[in-house]
């Protein structure tokens, strides 16, 4: 190391780690962080960022997108997708095995999508396979080029080549998954009460919002994780739940890890800061699955998080066309396309709904967005927490600083988003990945740079 000169020193700021918050100043040398701490004005850099008032969080890690290419670039793509993630304070991702086209359930497959991003994402990012019924065969293959783990429906994906797994898929890809020393994370609704429900609201003509939301209850996803558990159990597969719309269901998991399931869950931005109210304000664009559930559950969620069992966020950023959001025969609010736009906001909902109005320390921000999926997913202390060796990836945030969220802050393919008007607290001013600004508000994003395979 050279220590003549840095190339970035970012001085004064409040550093956040899932540990704790202290002040100090952060030396950046060849793409890591070398020195943290008091850095003396003598000692140059090739960049000084001054930091005064502005909280300094490890780069966010989003678990969970679906950036969609190739195949269906039209509905988002990774060079939009990462750019918004930028603009957001993230730093690396995970993108999802669909609903690119083809789907990562296939060698062939992942090379398209690694392809794909090497050449468009601007920040790092790991690869979801898939597994689906039929490609049993193909998880090893997949696993030794190199994906961060492997994901799978129990009810339907909305997307035809991506089935979901019947039981027995489910119980042999434990047993593989399990093998290979991987993990699995899971969709977990149950395909026989989703469907058996939205059959019978369907036919009785009720199509609203509320009947969907009805149609997948809380239950559905506690019969789906108690299952899945199971089977976790017997097969020693390591498992990871995504998007728990309910306090109860993290419940069901904590219950899991207690008797030795190596288990974790994540929740989503938009099940901490929306209400089925909301979902009938809002309509189409709020549309997800699981769906958005009564405030008493949010609440269950905060209070989850508070506690420490929910073990990270992942925004599953899964937009569309936006004519795929709107019904166009009177009113039919199953056929829309479920899936919420929210890579760029995740931090933003931390800081206003968490933060401010709830009290979340930001040292469990820190450890849900960053360090936590660094450590499940093998890449902590690398990434995940700003420590010496680390790779400097930061996000600099002025937590005093509020704007009211407009279409035109939307780096996404589609500016659609829930969250179009709502005012947060706390806003990103700079993303570092690799020591290099990729996002600067007010300057934009800087698309020179391109992200690396984790
Ligand atoms: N296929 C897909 O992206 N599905 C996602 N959308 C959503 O709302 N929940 C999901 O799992
Ligand atoms: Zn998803």
């Amino acid at each position: 190391m050279k220590e003549d000169c840095y190339d970035l020193i970012i001085r004064n700021g409040q550093i956040v780690t899932e540990e704790g918050i202290f002040q100090g100043d952060i030396a950046v040398h060849e793409q890591r962080i070398v020195k943290i701490g008091f850095i003396s004005t003598e000692k140059k850099a090739k960049k000084e960022i001054d930091a005064v008032g502005l909280h300094v969080f490890p780069g966010l890690i989003d678990t969970h997108v679906h950036f969609n290419e190739p195949g269906r670039t039209e509905w988002e793509g990774l060079a939009t997708g990462s750019q918004s993630l930028a603009a957001g304070g993230v730093t690396t991702f995970f993108d999802m095995p669909l609903n690119s086209s083809p789907p990562t359930t296939t060698a062939q497959g992942f090379e398209r999508k690694k392809q794909a991003a090497e050449q468009s994402s601007i920040l790092d990012y790991g690869l979801w396979g898939g597994l689906v019924p039929g490609n049993l065969d193909s998880l090893e293959h997949l696993k030794k080029l190199g994906v961060i783990g492997f994901k799978g429906f129990m009810s339907n994906s909305g997307i035809d080549e991506f089935l979901h797994v019947d039981d027995s898929t489910l119980f042999k890809g434990m047993q593989k998954i399990a093998g290979l020393g991987s993990i699995l994370a899971l969709h977990a609704e149950s395909d026989v009460i989703t469907n058996q429900l939205a059959d019978w609201y369907k036919a009785q003509g009720r199509r609203t919002a509320r009947d969907y939301a009805a149609s997948r209850p809380v239950l559905s996803e506690i019969e789906a994780v108690g299952r899945a558990a199971s089977y976790a159990e017997i097969t020693g597969c390591k498992l990871h739940i995504v998007h728990a719309s309910s306090g109860e269901v993290v419940k069901r998991i904590s219950e899991a890890k207690q008797r030795g399931v190596d288990i974790t869950v994540e929740t989503c931005p938009h099940y901490l800061a929306f209400t089925t109210p909301d979902l009938e304000r809002l309509g189409g664009v709020a549309k997800c699955a699981p769906p958005l559930r009564e405030q008493e559950h949010v609440e269950s969620l905060w209070e989850a998080l508070k506690s420490g069992e929910i073990d990270s966020i992942g925004s599953d950023h899964s937009p569309s066309p936006p004519a795929m959001k709107v019904a166009s025969d009177n009113d039919d609010f199953f056929s829309l396309w479920g899936g919420i736009s929210g890579a760029q906001t995740t931090l933003n909902v931390m800081l206003e709904e968490g933060y401010w109005r709830r009290n979340l320390p930001l040292e469990v921000i820190a450890r849900v967005t960053a360090a936590n999926p660094a450590k499940r997913f093998g890449l902590y202390p690398r990434k995940g927490t700003i420590a010496v060796g680390s790779d400097a990836d930061l996000a600099l945030v002025d937590l005093q600083s509020s704007f009211v969220l407009k279409e035109t802050d939307l780096f996404y393919r589609h500016r659609q988003s829930p969250y179009i008007g709502k005012t947060f607290r706390g806003m990103v001013m700079f993303t570092i990945l690799h020591g290099r600004v990729v996002f600067q508000k007010g300057e934009g994003i800087d698309n020179n740079f391109f992200g690396q395979m984790v």
